[in-house]
Order: structure tokens, then sequence, then C-alpha cells
């Protein structure tokens, strides 16, 4: 490239590029006029020192320099391809360069909007910026020195505000994709408020970003400096306080599983409970793995603040860095976590050698994260070994990790049994990690469960693939030989968060032997029920326990006999205890014949499997579909027929007593159950598909609540769903928030209340049913 040579693109945002070795000062591309229009896509490069050729800028790419080809010019599409590197605008460039060079030796290139009221897209100028210079100009305060004001006045703007702008579209993407990610992850299992505590951390980093993008235009770059270092230690305590937190609840949940005979023997009784144990003890293992790399992430932020580039990018390592882990991140969640452990670190041992930067680690990390393929120490042995600096701070991160709390420890020896962490950071990664997981597992004692699970996941996998998405290629995380590698993303069927997580819970859901769950949005764009992430449990039966919920008392079971053992009442005595016949027909429906609970028979009982008394118990039949209404948000209807008297399914979630409850408030409390069947506090936030169902004054569900393995004593009953007439295909499906209220007495009284609360309290809010007895009001807390 040399001056007065012509690149056609349409819009470039920001472009970082870094050379290490060459002492040019900055390049400018300016654009022209064509056609006697002003900015239409036509740059003609500027160089105050043609003495950098600008393969160099592509540090370890470009090997020969002059580039032998020129820049490519696609006018539909910026595309850049120098020495067969292929470099797209639909990336930002910042982010695919900053893959290939180390930014703290390097220099900037950064192109920026132009506002210009005549021309509706973005009117693009470069700048190459030489970062070592900027230092030892004296920072950011003389930044001026390296934009003589003539270059910029065809913009309007100083070279100050144009880098002030620039950063603050960084800190703002930075912030907002750093919470959306932190708010996105569910409430860990199983203390409740570890959720509050990542928002607050989410907020406490947002918050700081965007003073920092205030203060940027009143400090000098010193107090800036000092004053972000300063919030990094109060940010740090903030997660330490997270972690620490986080592995006490762990270290408390596993001595309550291993001090508790009764369920773990119960658990392992039963496959469907053994898989929801597992369940949870792996998302409480995603969950730790979760806060060391919020520590690395944020190790690595600090130590890109301390490189001379964080003066003009602030926090640069984050800055892009959280970027490229987004994209990565998608690519990884595209391939359902079925990248080797060789495809994930093949982009790691090609910066290593050719000089690069801690992103692709961080990013890589992040997508393992989210797919649960990866332990601690894998996660050390990626940030491995790299610049100086960055080998310090591994070092101590090794160190820290060798010291955690025992639960942390005894996460890692789970999975890495017999292996010293030295050994794993040597081992060639050739094999595939979720193999090696599960031998491992497998291998150690008290971990049965989870190896079980994992070979399920393995037998449903391709059957999933088959019936929800192609398997994606591999092509994004697999770098290609340097002369051919390519950063655009291959043409692919994309999987959105929708699939991601209908897969997910339809993995649940078979392994419950469940029937199909779906989402489906025709109103609006919204793929999710609100709070519904990557890592939300769903549960299809059962309960999850939260810590002081006591243990159910030992079952008792009748002696019936043969196939119609239980038909009838007088001989069984689950349902002597009952005061009525048989609950259900022999067709498996509900005959409304009683209000109390419905004790059906258990695990401690003779008779078979199809009794008439084991119905609510059953796996869910029928598909479910959790569709967004107009009004009310999103809610469940279910694709068939459906007949007066079958039972849907239990409405089931954690167990948490009502203290807990009550602390609640806004639309967690709205998914909360009170199980006060015997005055009893106990409650449940929602877990599985049946918990987005609306609310309706003249519903078309009934709750009933059904005992089959606790004691009616227990007071721990499952709410379960049945059709209170005959529902056509397709119907919303509705049950009465608060039933009581449909009694004259109740609801003159309810209305009394509403009326008195309607504009203070946040627990009221308009019923929205259009039902003709509709009460108006719709009280959230059931
Ligand atoms: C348990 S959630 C149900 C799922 C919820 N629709 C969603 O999109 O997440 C309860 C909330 O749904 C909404 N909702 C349910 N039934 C309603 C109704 N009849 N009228 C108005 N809002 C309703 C209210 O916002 C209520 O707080």
């Amino acid at each position: 490239m040399k001056t007065g040579d012509r690149i056609e693109c349409l819009e470039i945002l920001r472009l970082a590029i870094v050379n290490p070795n060459s002492g040019a000062d900055y390049w400018i591309l300016q654009s022209q006029e064509v056609d006697g229009k002003q900015g239409t896509g036509y740059f003609t490069v500027n160089s105050s020192d043609l003495s950098l050729e600008f393969s160099a800028l592509f540090g370890a790419y470009a090997v020969t320099s002059p580039f032998k080809k020129a820049v490519e010019m696609d006018p539909d599409n910026l595309r850049f391809t120098l020495d067969a590197i292929e470099l797209s605008s639909n990336e930002r460039i910042v982010e695919t360069l900053r893959l290939i060079g180390p930014s703290e030796e390097g220099f900037l290139i950064s192109a920026m909007p132009k506002p210009s009221p005549q021309i509706e897209h973005r009117q693009p100028t470069l700048m190459i910026i030489d970062a070592p210079a900027l230092n030892t100009r004296g920072g950011g305060s003389n930044i001026q020195s390296l934009f003589p004001a003539a270059e910029f006045t065809t913009s309007g703007s100083t070279a100050e505000e144009m880098i002030s702008q620039f950063r603050l579209d960084m800190l703002r993407a930075d912030a907002n994709w750093l919470s959306a990610l932190i708010c996105s992850w569910p409430s860990p299992c199983p203390r409740q408020d570890d959720a509050e505590i990542l928002l607050n951390f989410s907020r406490h980093f947002g918050t700081w970003r965007d003073r920092n993008a205030a203060l940027w235009r009143q400090e000098s770059a010193e107090t800036f400096l000092a004053r972000q270092l300063n919030t990094i230690l109060s940010l740090e305590k903030s997660y330490q306080d997270w972690r620490t937190a986080s592995l006490a609840s762990w270290k408390l949940h596993q001595e309550l599983s291993t001090s508790t005979p009764q369920r773990t023997s119960r658990t392992r009784n039963t496959t469907l409970e053994t898989v929801i144990r597992s369940n949870a003890q792996q998302r409480m293992l995603r969950e730790a793995k979760i806060i060391t790399m919020l520590g690395l992430l944020y190790e690595a932020w600090k130590i890109h603040l301390f490189s001379g580039v964080a003066l003009l990018s602030n926090g640069p390592g984050l800055d892009s860095d959280l970027l490229i882990m987004e994209r990565c991140r998608a690519a990884f969640a595209e391939q359902d976590g079925s990248a080797t452990v060789e495809e994930l670190l093949a982009p790691r041992q090609n910066l290593l050698e050719n000089g690069g930067t801690s992103a692709v680690d961080l990013t890589s990390l992040l997508g393992q994260v989210a797919e649960d393929t990866i332990s601690e120490t894998d996660i050390i042995t990626l940030v491995g070994e790299q610049s100086p600096l960055k080998r310090r701070e591994s070092a101590r991160l090794k160190r820290k990790l060798n010291q955690l709390d025992e639960p942390v420890q005894s996460l890692a020896d789970s999975i890495s049994q017999g292996d010293n962490l030295e050994e794993i950071v040597e081992e060639p990664p050739q094999l595939r990690l979720s193999a090696r997981l599960k031998q491992k597992r497998a291998k150690s004692d008290g971990v049965e469960a989870v190896a079980e699970l994992l070979v399920q996941d393995e037998e449903t996998e391709h059957e999933d693939e088959a019936e929800d998405v192609p398997p994606p290629a591999l092509m994004a995380l697999r770098p290609p030989p340097l002369q051919t590698r390519t950063w655009s993303l291959p043409p692919r069927v994309r999987r959105t968060r929708r699939d991601i997580i209908q897969h997910e819970w339809n993995k649940v859901a078979r392994e419950a032997g469940a029937a199909k769950i779906e989402f489906v949005n025709d109103i609006d764009d919204e793929e999710l029920p609100p709070g519904i992430g990557i890592l939300f449990p769903y549960i299809e039966r059962s309960f999850l326990f939260d810590i002081g919920i006591p243990e159910p008392s030992p079952l008792t079971g009748c002696s019936c006999h043969g196939k119609k053992g239980c038909d009838k009442k007088r001989r069984c005595s689950c349902q002597k205890k009952l005061g009525c016949g048989p609950a259900y027909t022999r067709d498996g429906l509900f005959i409304f014949n009683t209000d109390s609970e419905v004790i059906e028979c258990n695990a401690a009982c003779e008779c078979s499997s199809k009794c008439i008394n084991r119905v609510a118990q059953l796996p869910r039949q029928l598909p479910v579909q959790i569709f967004k209404t107009d009004k009310r948000g999103w809610g469940v209807k279910i694709p068939v027929r459906i007949e007066k008297g079958r039972v849907l399914g239990l409405y089931t979630g954690l167990l948490i007593r009502r203290e807990e409850a009550d602390k609640l408030s806004g639309t967690r409390a709205s998914y909360c159950f009170d199980l006060d069947v015997n005055e009893e506090p106990d409650k449940e936030p929602p877990e599985n598909a049946y918990s987005v169902d609306a609310h309706s004054c003249d519903p078309n569900l009934k709750i009933i609540s059904v005992v089959y393995d606790s004691t009616p004593e227990d007071n721990m009953p499952y709410p379960a769903l049945v059709a209170t007439k005959n529902i056509p295909a397709f119907t919303e499906l509705t049950f009465d928030y608060n039933p009581a209220h449909q009694t004259e007495y109740e609801l003159k009284k309810y209305r009394e209340k509403a009326h008195a609360k309607r504009s203070k309290s946040k627990k009221m809010s308009r019923c929205l049913c259009g039902a003709s007895q509709c009460r108006g009001w719709l009280s959230v807390v059931a």
C-alpha cells in the first residue's frame, strides 16, 4: 500500500492493526469525492512514513513484504484480501486483528465514524496510531500531537473528540455485553442469593465503565488510570465475595448430599432422580468454572491495563477480547460443544507460534464453559505460558487455584483424578475432552451418576442433531494453514439461543421419558421467556431441594398384588388415606372426586408400575409449546386435543422455605407456588415448562396436589395440572392463580383489597385473561 492507493469500502468502524517492529507514525485513509459525492466509500492512503509496509501490519500473517496482492475490493461487503488472508468487515476488523497480534507492543489503527448529515451510512476515517510513540510523547494528554488538526478538518471534530467517541463506543459495547452475559446466567443452585450477587457484580461493573467513559473527558490520564485501579480493587473484592459465597454454598451442598444417606440411597435407586441429581452437580460444576472464568477475565483485563495501548482504548484487553469472545462463544454454541480439545486449542497453539495474545484463550474458555466441556485444570492449561507478564499472572493463578477451598479442589479431582497439574499442562490435547471426562468420572467413586448422565448425553446426541439442526461445521474454530486462513464464518444454519435451550430442555425431557418441548414466537423477536438462559436448570419432574429443607420421611407402601391390585380403594392402603374412591379412571383421567391431596402409590408399594393409582408420577405424555401471547408474555399450549381429567404434568422447581420465598419479589415471586397443604412453609420458583402457564379467571386447568415420593406429612406435594374441560388443540393453558377468590365471599374481600391496593401494591396487576367473569385484578403471588 502506498500513498495515493485507493481502497473501496462501505464502512469501517474500528480497525486496529498491530506492528511491533515499525517506527512509522501513522497513516490516514481519507475519503475522496467520487462522482461529485463525498464519502461514497473510496479512500486514499496518505502516509507520513512509507517505510512501513502494509503486510507488516498484519504481523504473524503477512510473511513477505511488501504484500503481494493488492487490496481487493468488494463494494457490497468490505473485504480486504492480503496475502490470501481474508478480513471481512462483517466482523469488526479491530477484533479480527486483535486475534493476531500482541496489542501491548504495537500500533493501533482505528477508523471512526465521521458524522455527516448528507450521507446515510457512517463515513469512516482511518487512523493508524503508534502506541509506543504515544507513550513516549506523554500518553493521552498528547494525543493531539499525533494527529495534526488539518487531517481532521473535514470530519468537523478534533482528534481528541474522535478518540473519546471511539472509546465511549467501546466502553458501551463492553459494559452492555458483559452485563448481558452475566445477567443471562440463571440463579445458581442451591443458593438463590448467588444470582443477586452476580447481578450486583454486573451492575457494579456497568456503572464503573459508564462513569469511566464520562470521566475520560475531565481527568488527566494519570488520574483516570489511578481511579480505574481503585475500582478494580473493589470490583475484585465483590468478585471474591461472590466466589467465596458460591464455594461455601457448594461445600454445604456437598456435605448435605453426602450426609443424607436416605436421599442418596433413594436417588441412586431411581434413574430419574439420579439424572436430576447429576444435573444439579453438573450445574454447580459449571458455576464454579464460570466463577473461575470471571476471575481470569479480570486478570487479563488488569494485565492489559498496564500496557501502553491502554491509554488509547481504555481497558483494551477486555474491549475487543470480550467481543471476540462473544463471537467465538456463538460459534461454540453453534458447534454444540462438539469441538475436540485439539480443535479448541489449535487457535492458541497458532497464536503462540506466531506471537499471539490471550484473546483466543479466553474466547475458547468462555465458549467451553458455556458448553461445559472444560475443567478448571484445563482452564489453567489454556491460560498457559505467554508473555512474561502473562506467565507471572498465570503462575499466580495456578497457585491460587491450587489453594482453593476444598470444594473446587475436589471438583477438579473428580475430573482429573490421578493427574497432577503439570502433567495436564504438558499433555498433548488429542483426546476428546468429553470422552476423557467421562472416563475420569467413571473411574472416580461417588460420581457414577455423572458418568451415567454423560453416557446418556452421548447416546442422545446424534438423534438430537438429526431432529433439530444439522451438525455444524467446525471451520470457524479450526484455523486453516497460515496462508489460507479465513476469518469470515462459512455459511451455515445458525443456532439461535432458542435452538440451544430447546435442545437442552428436550434432552432433559427425553431422559425423563417425557414428550417434546418447543418454543414458538409469532408475535415479536423475543427468543425466550425472560430469565431463561443457557444455564437455566430445566427439571422435568421431581423437586430440587434448597439447603435447609428437611428430608422426606421414609415411605410406606401398599401391599396390593397383581395388575388390578390397587383398583379397589379399600384394599390399597395408599388410597385409604384419600377418603374417597380411586382418584383416576383406568384411562388415567382424574375423576374430580376429591379436593384434598391425591396420595399415589410409591416406590415402597408392592403394586405394579402400571397400577391405577400412578398417574401424575408418570412422564409427561403430551408435547408442549411455550409460546408468546399477544398481551400476557409467554404461555403454554399443547398441539393436540386434551380430554377433561387428563393430568398434563407437574409444576416443579426448587423447593425453598417460606422465609426465603417471602424475600422474592417481582417476576420471581410470580413464579412462586405455595405448596401450603398442611400449613408448612415451602414454596418453589419455576424450573419446568408449565411454570409459564398464565392465569385465567375462567381457567381450563386445575391444580391438584399429588404425593408420591414423600409422605403427606412431609408437606412436599407436587402441584399437578389437570384439564377441567375438553381443551381443543393449540388452546392456551391457564389455571386460576387464586382459586380461593372464586367463592363469593373471597371474591368480595379480594375486590376490596384490590381496590385499596391497586395503585400501591406491586403484587396486584390488571388481569388480561379476557374471561366474561374476569375479576379484574391479578394477584401474582398465588
Ligand atoms: C408465572 S408468570 C407466567 C409467565 C409469563 N407470562 C412470562 O412471560 O414469563 C406470571 C406472570 O404472567 C403474566 N400473566 C399471567 N396471566 C396473566 C393475566 N391473566 N393477565 C395479565 N398478566 C398475566 C403476569 O405478568 C404474571 O406476573
